[in-house]
């Protein structure tokens, strides 16, 4: 379904990815895990376009989107929450979420986001910038979702995030997997989060993958080495 193979890519003199490859099925959640500065939102940003391809291919159904610019990979399919979330502080919640929403769709939220995320609905008039910090997680993956994604692309959900409303999110994640087929990569360095949802676990380090287990084999210490050192 979603196929990166042999992918390469930095900033300038540098090179931050290396020879990544990873294949991920319609319905599964893969977990990326690695410290700060391994690469992860480095590989996100390549897998949506912001940052070019250098190396290798990225495919969806078999369609190449590696020389696709961000919005053309939207329209075939890949949806991303950026790390920080990046919701629009000034727009209302209802506003932020049409930003996602195709121009067919004419404005309307379709009543299956709002069902997901009941305090948006809530909210919907308030400012996103008023909202709480698991408020706005929950704001950027309904924006995303609003674009009617096959590949869902979450980049450190958990991060400045409450344990409560991190297993909110965690239930709201399996609950979306199951009601839209949606493949999900997630990058995180919560283990605790990612065990309860992933059924693959990579870990990244120096920009490469060093670890891939599926979860029934997880070995959970040996990704906490990765994740401490
Ligand atoms: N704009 C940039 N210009 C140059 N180097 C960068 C830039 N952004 C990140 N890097 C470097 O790329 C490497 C990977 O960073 P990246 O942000 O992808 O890591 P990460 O795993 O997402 O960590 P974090 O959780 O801290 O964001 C780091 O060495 C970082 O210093």
């Amino acid at each position: 379904m979603f196929n990166v193979s042999h992918l390469a890519s930095g900033y300038g003199q540098s090179q931050v990815i290396h020879d990544v490859s990873l294949a991920a099925g319609k319905q599964e959640i893969v977990a990326v895990m690695g410290r700060n500065g391994m690469g992860k939102t480095t590989l996100f940003k390549t897998l949506m376009g912001i940052l070019p391809l250098r190396e290798g291919s990225i495919q969806i159904d078999g369609q190449e989107l590696g020389h696709l610019e961000s919005y053309q990979r939207v329209a075939s399919g890949v949806a991303y929450v950026p790390q920080g979330r990046m919701i629009f502080p000034g727009m209302t919640v209802l506003e932020n979420i049409q930003t996602g929403l195709p121009a067919s769709a004419l404005g309307k939220v379709p009543d299956e986001l709002y069902a997901l995320f009941p305090v948006l609905h809530e909210m919907r008039g308030r400012k996103g910038g008023n909202l709480s910090g698991g408020q706005q997680q929950q704001l950027a993956i309904a924006r995303a979702l609003a674009t009617n994604p096959k590949v869902l692309l979450l980049d450190e959900p958990t991060e400045g995030i409450q344990p409560s409303i991190i297993k909110d999110i965690a239930r709201s994640l399996k609950e979306i997997r199951k009601l839209r087929q949606l493949t999900i990569i997630v990058s995180e360095q919560v283990l605790s989060f990612t065990l309860e949802i992933a059924d693959r676990f990579l870990v990244i380090d120096k920009g490469r993958f060093v670890y891939e287990d599926t979860s029934d084999k997880v070995d959970a210490a040996t990704i906490s080495r990765y994740l401490s050192v």
